[in-house]
């Protein structure tokens, strides 16, 4: 048996929270052979309902959960982490953006990323969940000077998992039959569903469905589906989004598939003419815990403007935010 790993959840009593928890602790996100100690972070006035989430976790008598951690201090909940999924932030409501939410949640982020400076595992691998994702991700990374700026990346696998969804269906095929798709920058509105390199079941995805179809009815359906989700159930995501974040870690911690990769908001190297710096969505290969970008794909005008676009959005995100990274 495999030494236990930390892992750290914040917002562990909220909603992602609850569909989270159980499947990591079931062995969903790294693996049947890999027990893991959670350790769980919530704001003060949560603590009890953190603990009844904590008596659930025992009941479910899981052979890989070594043992549980559940605290209001971050400098606790960060202690020698080798993962870090920060989920613990305000949703969005009904004709909300999230970058509506940066005045209320990106506060959270500095002395979050400070706290991981100080006190987790120097590889840790930091996943930020809580919205605005990219740019929360980039208030802990800058607070964060000790670790490795590749230690912060940011949800866009829910994206990147819709958009494969949203192609399967209309070609009539499965999911799994559904390779290199990308989400581009922003986890938002601008964010850019691209299937110039996709292939569904082994036949260009361009050669399948009609530019008409992509422009008017699958972008703006994958860009709008966080808030079309919050139309129809009164709340935000929940367990797609759980889904997603154990997608994401589990694809960086055992690495992708051959053939085909996924998409990851990560720090940009400036690969394809973007802001270096900047938290934004690329197709990535994983391999040894480690992710690289999938380079020299051909861009066509089409994408350029709209990579261009929610670069520019994220550029202006970051100019509201830097006052809140902490020192
Ligand atoms: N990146 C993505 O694809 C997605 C992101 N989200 C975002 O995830 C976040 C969480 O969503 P839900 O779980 O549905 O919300 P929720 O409101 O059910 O749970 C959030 C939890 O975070 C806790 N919390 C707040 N401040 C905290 C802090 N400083 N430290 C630790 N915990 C804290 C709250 O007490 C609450 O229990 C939201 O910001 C939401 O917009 C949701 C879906 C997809
Ligand atoms: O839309 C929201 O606010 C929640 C979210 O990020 C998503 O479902 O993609």
């Amino acid at each position: 048996m495999k030494a236990p790993v930390r892992v750290a959840v914040t917002g562990a009593a909220g909603q992602i929270g609850y569909a989270l928890l159980f499947r990591i602790a079931a062995g969903d996100m790294l693996g049947k052979d890999q027990p893991v100690i959670l350790h769980l972070l919530e704001i003060t006035p949560a603590l009890d309902a953190l603990k009844g989430v904590v008596m659930e976790l025992n009941d479910c008598a899981f052979p890989l959960l070594a043992d549980v951690v559940a605290t209001d201090d971050a400098n606790v909940a960060f202690k020698d982490v080798d993962y870090a999924l920060l989920v613990g932030a305000r949703p969005r409501g009904a004709g909300m953006e999230r970058k509506d939410l940066l005045e209320a949640n990106g506060k959270i982020f500095g002395p979050q990323g400070k706290a991981l400076n100080d006190h987790a595992k120097r590889d840790v691998k930091v996943l930020v969940v809580g919205n605005p994702a990219n740019t929360n991700a980039l208030i802990a990374q800058q607070s964060a000077p000790d670790l490795d700026p590749k230690c912060f990346t940011a949800m866009v696998r829910l994206d990147h998992n819709r958009a494969m969804s949203q192609l399967a269906e209309k070609t009539g095929k499965h999911n799994t039959d559904i390779k290199k798709m990308i989400i581009w920058g922003n986890h938002s509105s601008t964010q850019y569903p691209d299937i110039h390199h996709a292939t569904v079941d082994g036949t260009a995805a361009t050669d399948l469905v009609d530019q008409a179809w992509y422009e008017s009815d699958f972008i703006p359906t994958v860009q709008q589906r966080g808030a079309a989700i919050i139309k129809a159930r009164g709340a935000s995501s929940a367990a797609s989004a759980a889904s997603a974040a154990i997608d994401h870690m589990r694809s960086w911690a055992l690495g992708t598939d051959e053939g085909n990769w996924v998409s990851m908001g990560i720090p940009s190297d400036g690969s394809y003419g973007i802001e270096p710096g900047v938290i934004y969505g690329y197709p990535v290969t994983c391999k040894d815990g480690k992710y690289a970008i999938v380079q020299g794909l051909e861009i066509n005008d089409f994408s350029r403007a709209r990579m261009d676009a929610t670069e520019q959005e994220l550029r202006e995100e970051r100019s509201a935010v830097e006052g809140l990274f902490a020192k």
